[in-house]
């Protein structure tokens, strides 16, 4: 198995996702001749090809010649990529790693719709990064199928370790519905609490854009401490909260409201949609 450095990588689907992972790989100098994607969208392609990675419309293409084909396209649309590309993968001594990132769907029907016409599956690892990879702070999960080598599944751990910072390969194959409410969507969760923190602020007589400038920065530097700090989060919490202060009256409201309750709904909803979503 070549390495990291030495593979030729094709992503089906030039979208979100990818354009974030194909970021992160090429600041952290992966060849642009070893990137290859295939996306239908003129807008996304092109500005995929302004990077200088090998950009195409044809999937059959992208993948021909590659060492990791990485599924990046809608859950949706992944049977269809994947039968495309096990018959064109017929006439292949050597089959490449899968590495599908959509939400839900399961190795099994991974493996089954990539078969080539001799009845060949390819090698699957299922990952699910999240956007933060395109500033190389991605967080990833990940899970292989059993006939993944050592070697492939180093190769897959290289890809993602150029683009996260936590990689998590989790012990059961269901657990990735989970890290895609926490981790995969988690992001959005974010940025959906700074928009509010923003309007909070505006609406109380700050400008936009100081009000913008302090919540991310508030966002940055929390996120900062808690990967850094050994104390654990309840304590960092607790550093900041004087006794019947500021904070104190803050925190009381969100409980009061069901702040505990409405993460746990929103996890689930998350997760389980990411399990409907492999069943479909
Ligand atoms: N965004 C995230 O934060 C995130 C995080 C973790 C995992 N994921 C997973 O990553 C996958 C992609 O998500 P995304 O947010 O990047 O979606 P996206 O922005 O819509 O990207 C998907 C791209 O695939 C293209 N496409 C559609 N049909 C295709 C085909 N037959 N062959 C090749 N390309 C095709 C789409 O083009 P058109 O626009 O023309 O349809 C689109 O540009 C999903 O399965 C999602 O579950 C996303
Ligand atoms: N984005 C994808 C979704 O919303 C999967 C995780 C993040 O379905």
């Amino acid at each position: 198995m070549p390495s990291l450095q030495s593979s030729k990588l094709a992503f089906i689907g030039g979208g979100n996702m990818a354009s974030a992972i194909i970021g992160g790989l090429l600041s952290n100098n992966v060849a642009k001749s070893n990137i290859f994607v295939a996306e239908p969208w003129d807008v996304n392609r092109n500005k995929l090809a302004a990077t200088g990675v090998q950009t195409t419309t044809s999937n059959v293409e992208a993948g021909a010649q590659a060492d990791l084909v990485i599924i990046a396209v809608k859950p949706q649309v992944a049977q269809t990529v994947c039968e495309e590309l096990g018959a064109s993968w017929s006439g292949r001594e050597r089959l490449p790693v899968v590495v599908s990132i959509a939400a839900g769907i399961t190795l099994g029907s991974l493996q089954e719709w990539a078969r080539t016409k001799d009845g060949r599956a390819p090698h699957v690892v299922r990952v699910m990064p999240n956007t933060p990879a395109l500033v190389a702070e991605g967080a990833s999960g990940a899970f292989a199928s059993s006939d993944v080598t050592a070697e492939e599944k180093e190769l897959v751990n290289a890809l993602l370790g150029s683009v996260s910072k936590a990689t998590e390969w989790v012990e059961k194959e269901e657990l990735l519905d989970v890290v895609t409410g926490l981790s995969g969507s988690g992001p959005a969760y974010f940025f959906a609490m700074v928009e509010h923190l923003v309007a909070s602020a505006t609406a109380l007589g700050l400008p936009q854009d100081q009000a913008t400038r302090l919540a991310t920065q508030t966002c940055l530097g929390a996120g900062k401490m808690l990967v850094e700090s050994s104390d654990e989060p309840s304590q960092l919490r607790k550093n900041v909260t004087s006794p019947n202060g500021t904070t104190h009256a803050a925190l009381q409201t969100f409980e009061g409201l069901g702040f505990k309750d409405i993460v746990d709904k929103a996890v689930k909803a998350a997760t389980d949609r990411a399990a409907e979503l492999g069943k479909k």
